[in-house]
């Protein structure tokens, strides 16, 4: 059986890891139409290409469906639980950075450090009679960070896009996403907690460590491998 190795099947991420894989002597292509998620790879021998979306290959990485795979590294740390007992990094690709970060609106003049949002988030829940929001997609790291730094009293609510909207539709008071450019914040009025950075991510090459390999795959990994870090 061949070596699988899943990749994004579009958006950002996509192109540029053909790209980072073309750089590398290793070719990898859309078979068929644009729509059809098979692909090929030349270069290499016993190589099958796996088109996933991006949020879905830690977890066919951790099932052992996908020997290999390409994702934030956002992504992994957030989909799976021990995410470093699942996955092995191979390379960092240097490319796809974003810093997950919380932010909270400018306008909160007193508020610039976690303790500050803690402090703020006490008064809010003592005046409002519920917890202070705060709006993200990754309940897992937001939740371990913010417990890491002693912040207790909030409630997570989940956004699955459009997160820094949140606030001014009133669904809100804090979030904590993805910013690269910085300009979405900016646009929504918000402003970065200088503690607040929970991840500074970046598509990365993972294996996954289910070790039920054969002795053919270990070969292809190898030669893939020197390939790749050559
Ligand atoms: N400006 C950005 N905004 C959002 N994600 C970014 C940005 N820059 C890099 N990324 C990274 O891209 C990855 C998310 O990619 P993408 O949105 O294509 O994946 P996805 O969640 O699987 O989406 P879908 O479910 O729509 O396929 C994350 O690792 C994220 O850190
Ligand atoms: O710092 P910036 O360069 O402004 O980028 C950050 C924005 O990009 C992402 O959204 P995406 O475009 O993936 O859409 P989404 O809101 O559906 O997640 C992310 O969630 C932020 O909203």
């Amino acid at each position: 059986m061949s070596l699988k190795l899943g990749v994004p099947s579009k958006g950002r991420l996509m192109e540029k890891t053909f790209q980072w894989f073309a750089d590398r002597g290793v070719t990898l292509r859309k078979s068929g139409s644009d729509r059809e998620y098979a692909g090929a790879v030349d270069g290499i021998d016993g190589v099958e290409l796996v088109l996933l979306s991006a949020g879905e290959i830690p977890r066919e990485l951790e099932t052992g469906r996908i020997h290999l795979g390409v994702t934030g590294s956002d992504l992994v740390r957030e989909r799976l639980s021990a995410w470093d007992q699942q996955v092995d990094e191979v390379a960092r690709m240097g490319f796809g950075g974003a810093d997950l970060i919380i932010a909270v609106p400018q306008a909160w003049i007193d508020v610039e450090t976690l303790d500050d949002l803690d402090a703020v988030a006490a008064a809010f829940r003592a005046h409002h009679g519920f917890r202070l929001r705060i709006a993200t997609k990754y309940h897992r790291l937001v939740r371990e960070f913010l417990r890491d730094n002693g912040v207790a009293d909030y409630q997570l609510i989940d956004s699955q896009g459009a997160t820094e909207g949140t606030i001014r539709n009133g669904t809100a008071e804090a979030v904590a996403d993805i910013t690269s450019t910085g300009e979405t914040l900016r646009a929504n009025g918000l402003k970065i907690l200088s503690d607040g950075m929970i991840h500074s991510s970046q598509a990365t090459l993972f294996r996954g460590r289910r070790r039920n390999w054969t002795d053919a795959q270990r070969a292809t990994f190898k030669a893939l491998v020197a390939k790749l870090t050559a």
